[in-house]
């Protein structure tokens, strides 16, 4: 059977044909449950939409967005919504995929679905940027719901643009929905610490490696590609355990100090406009030359496929931690691995934010709000039994780390599949 959809422009398959590679190199390892692999390989259903938006110039522009339900055999669909120029739907689809696979992995009572829209939000005023998230959110108000698709923060979306969407599935169905997003601000529904979690957890992840692998933090170097919500996060929980952070690259640019990068110093820098490219504070280094920086963790936490065959054999980190959704390719997978670095996947270590999300839905619906505290330490407790399972599943099979995530993963949603058996 033809796992990739006929109707897609085959030019702009990247990121989900990595996903069917990740798919595929856990089959051997299912057993009787692999009868039922294909629906892995098949998004249960693509909403792609028009976004026609009045400019503040009084001209009309159109934006193409998507929704994709990867998979809900075990729960109702959830996973972020991007907004990014080149986003394409081969990387929403994988990006949904990658939501199906870490939703299990984690044992959270989802399925796996993702969003986007292609558009530089850097080029739209904040009135451009309301319009087009309020009509995207109509655009694919017949899919999400509180128990039907939760979308959630991602690349260039943040607590703002989850409460323009909240408020606006809220006007379409006539009374204030909360749990139809999360992400949310705390005045809003939101969670306390859902801001943090992603980094939070990429760091809680990284420890637990560190551990395995005799990898004391204080005094470790740390690589960080993208300081947004995600690496700007984990840079601070590393530097607050004694690491130091000696690289970092954003779009503007990559800085390197051997010594360590002042975090403090860094933001105030930022907050003042400046780039992180330009920081006076550390040395300007060429994008390429930041993975080759002597380091012991490398976390890229910005964009799919930044390591690949091309810089694989001159990473010097001995632990990667994918801060990011897929930023690593199969072939880079492969050269990490026969070169003994360890490599903790995107579908366990970035689950912090995706963890306290199901945090925020569960306290929506309830209306019963946990304090930051029971938040971090619900959250610690779960991502550390999930790598410790993840962890011995890799022993046990022989397999890398992102098979034996995948190989709890499969096994969840495809006994899941099974026991739900197929209608009519
Ligand atoms: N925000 C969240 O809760 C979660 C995010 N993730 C993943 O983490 C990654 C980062 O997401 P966020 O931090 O939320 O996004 P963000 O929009 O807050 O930050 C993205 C960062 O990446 C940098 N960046 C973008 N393109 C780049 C490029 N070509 N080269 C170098 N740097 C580049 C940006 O300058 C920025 O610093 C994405 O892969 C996202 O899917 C995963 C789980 C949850
Ligand atoms: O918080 C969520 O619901 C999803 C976050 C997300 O998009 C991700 O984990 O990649």
């Amino acid at each position: 059977m033809d796992a990739i959809p006929s109707y897609l422009d085959r030019a702009h398959l990247g990121p989900w044909e990595v996903f069917l590679e990740q798919v595929d190199r856990v089959a051997p390892h299912l057993g009787d449950l692999g009868y039922w692999i294909e629906t892995l390989k098949h998004p249960k259903r693509i909403l792609i939409v028009d976004i026609p938006v009045k400019m503040d110039d009084g001209s009309i522009r159109h934006f193409e967005g998507y929704r994709v339900h990867h998979n809900t055999s075990r729960g109702p669909g959830k996973g972020g919504v991007r907004y990014h120029q080149d986003v394409t739907l081969s990387e929403v689809m994988a990006l949904a995929g990658w939501m199906t696979i870490k939703n299990a992995v984690i044992g959270l009572p989802f399925g796996g679905a993702k969003g986007g829209v292609r558009v530089d939000p850097r080029t739209l005023t904040r009135g451009e940027l309301e319009r087009l998230t309020r009509r995207y959110t109509s655009e694919i108000g017949v899919l999400i719901g509180p128990d039907k698709d939760i979308p959630a923060p991602d690349v260039n979306t943040n607590e703002q643009i989850m409460a323009w969407m909240m408020d606006t599935y809220s006007i379409n169905q006539g009374r204030t929905v909360m749990g139809v997003v999360t992400g949310k601000p705390v005045s809003l529904g939101g969670s306390l610490g859902r801001r943090e979690a992603t980094g939070r957890g990429v760091f809680i992840v990284g420890r637990s490696a560190a551990c395995k692998l005799g990898l004391d933090l204080a005094g470790a170097r740390v690589a960080i590609q993208g300081y947004g919500n995600v690496g700007a996060t984990a840079a601070r929980c590393f530097a607050a355990t004694g690491a130091k952070i000696v690289a970092l690259q954003d779009v503007t640019g990559s800085i390197h100090a051997g010594d360590g990068i002042d975090l403090d110093a860094l933001q105030r820098w930022l907050d003042g406009g400046g780039a992180l490219g330009r920081f006076p504070g550390a040395t300007a280094i060429a994008n390429e030359d930041f993975w080759t920086v002597e380091a012991d963790i490398l976390v890229p936490a910005a964009l799919e496929g930044q390591i690949d065959r091309h810089n694989a054999r001159d990473i010097k980190a001995r632990l990667v931690l994918e801060g990011a959704n897929g930023p690593t390719t199969p072939e880079a997978d492969d050269i990490l691995t026969s070169r003994g670095v360890t490599l903790v996947p995107d579908v366990l270590t970035n689950a912090g934010g995706v963890t306290v999300s199901y945090f925020e839905w569960v306290q929506d619906f309830s209306s019963f709000f946990w304090t930051e505290q029971e938040i971090n330490e619900r959250l610690e407790r779960i991502l550390s039994e999930a790598f410790e399972s993840v962890w011995k599943a890799a022993q046990e099979h022989r397999v890398t780390l992102r098979t034996a995530a995948y190989l709890l993963a499969c096994r969840r949603v495809l006994e899941a599949r099974q026991l739900r058996g197929i209608y009519p």
